[in-house]
């Protein structure tokens, strides 16, 4: 089994380059198999949600060319076939074959989709948006069935919440339907932008995206084209609380600052120095760090995503503070990890609260899901001693060569056999 081992009190030094978007990325591959040709995607990270991806492609005989960032998707024989298990549960995207297969074949059969377990994930606005769009929709043992005999119709979606997957699963459903929608409370990130960047760019006819009114008018055919993917501002987010915790100097490229607004706003409210240049922020040394209050909110509130990895950060500040995830409160598994380590964070009903300054001490932890394990490194990078992470895959499937980009840097950082 593939552990991290970190041994930990390294300043950090340097420059690091963040990736294409992993949500992004993994909602734009299933949205290029609605073009009659050949997608071209460009910055595509390295990291195991992809490859999920690819192999999903490949059972639905789609042609794919993945190397060093750039990913062909050849979509011209794609069949449709049932994909009620398996790979469809290694990771949360593959929901979006649901929107995509109901658009392309007019129907599809969908398992659940895997991902990481932050609590209750439900997908019920999604198949509510498809059921808007004129498709029967039955859920039965972690199966969706979607079919559309008549052909799917623009409707009106009123989202109940402001849900990632749901609107992009609604513009899919939506971009080739016959007539108009109008997805009311829908979400906002940068990735819903990016994903009408390129369906616009294959001839969708898609307004508002980034507002929480999107309109949408149905064409019949979408094209091939190219599209380079915006930077990830999460691992952005993760690279740049790392330096703050560690730094001595870090340069962090390919940082879209108005995708991190929020998260900045956090740090520079915490001590945090930093510069902010057109496409990179640099973070200076700081002295002492202020304990913040941090309440998680759809975009562009302070993103659910960054709350595990800057909870280590928390425990270099003075003082009491509190971590309130409002999108997923049960996002606390890397709590017991972290008290492990020597912290002291209590889990009160459905706010964790945090006393700091604290000393880590390296310790076994092991990462249970994706951000959980960004947490965990940031934590052995700045405890004293050794620290080794277990549920590395959890980890690679979102962070692209988190080892190198950290040894780089100067951490002391290797991926071991156990
Ligand atoms: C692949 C991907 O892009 N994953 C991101 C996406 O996940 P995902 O798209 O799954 O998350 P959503 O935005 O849908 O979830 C937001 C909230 O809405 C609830 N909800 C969602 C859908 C639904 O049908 N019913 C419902 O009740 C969820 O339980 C959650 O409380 O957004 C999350 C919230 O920013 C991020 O943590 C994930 O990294
Ligand atoms: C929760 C996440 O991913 P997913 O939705 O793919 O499980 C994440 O990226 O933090």
């Amino acid at each position: 089994m593939q552990k991290l081992r970190i041994r930990g009190g390294k300043k950090l030094q340097g420059e690091v380059t963040i990736n294409g978007a992993k949500n992004s990325t993994v909602a734009l591959i299933p949205a290029a198999v609605l073009a009659d040709s050949e997608v071209v995607l460009e910055g595509v990270p390295d990291i195991q949600d992809v490859y999920s991806l690819l192999d999903i492609l490949n059972d639905f005989n789609v042609k794919t060319e993945f190397n060093d960032g750039t990913l062909k998707i050849d979509p011209t024989h794609m069949v449709s076939i049932p994909m009620p298990t398996g790979k469809i549960q290694s990771l949360r995207a593959s929901y979006y074959f649901m929107g995509a297969t109901l658009s392309k074949f007019g129907h599809g059969v969908i398992g659940l989709p895997g991902g990481c377990f932050l609590g209750p994930r439900p997908i019920d606005q999604h198949l509510k948006a498809f059921r808007m769009l004129g498709a029967d929709v039955t859920e039965e043992y972690g199966v969706v069935t979607l079919k559309s005999d008549q052909g799917l119709k623009g409707g009106r979606i009123y989202m109940d919440v402001v849900s990632v997957g749901a609107t992009i699963n609604a513009i899919l459903g939506s971009v080739c339907a016959k007539g108009k929608t109008v997805i009311e409370n829908a979400a906002r990130e940068p990735e819903i932008i990016d994903v009408v960047t390129l369906l616009n760019k294959m001839g969708a006819k898609i307004k508002g995206a980034g507002t929480n009114v999107i309109r949408i008018e149905g064409v019949d055919q979408l094209h091939g084209t190219n599209h380079t993917i915006i930077p990830d501002r999460i691992e952005a987010g993760t690279y740049i609380t790392a330096a703050v915790a560690m730094g001595r100097g870090v340069k962090v490229n390919n940082v879209l600052y108005e995708h991190i607004e929020s998260y900045i706003a956090k740090l520079d409210e915490m001590g945090a120095k930093l510069e902010i240049g057109e496409d990179y922020v640099f973070v200076h040394p700081q002295d002492t760090l202020t304990m913040p209050t941090i309440k998680t909110l759809p975009y562009p509130g302070f993103a659910t995503d960054l709350q595990q990895p800057i909870t280590p950060l928390l425990l270099l500040a003075e003082g009491r503070g509190s971590i309130t995830d409002t999108i997923y409160p049960q996002r606390v598994k890397h709590i017991p990890e972290l008290n492990r380590m020597g912290a002291n964070i209590k889990v009160d009903g459905d706010i964790i609260r945090l006393e700091g300054p604290c000393k880590l001490s390296g310790a076994p932890v092991e990462a249970s899901d994706l951000r959980a394990g960004a947490c965990l490194v940031i934590a052995g990078l700045i405890a004293e001693g050794e620290t080794t992470i277990s549920g590395v895959t959890n980890i690679l499937r979102g962070y692209a060569n988190i080892v190198s980009k950290l040894q780089a840097l100067g951490a002391d950082i290797e991926m071991i056999e156990d």
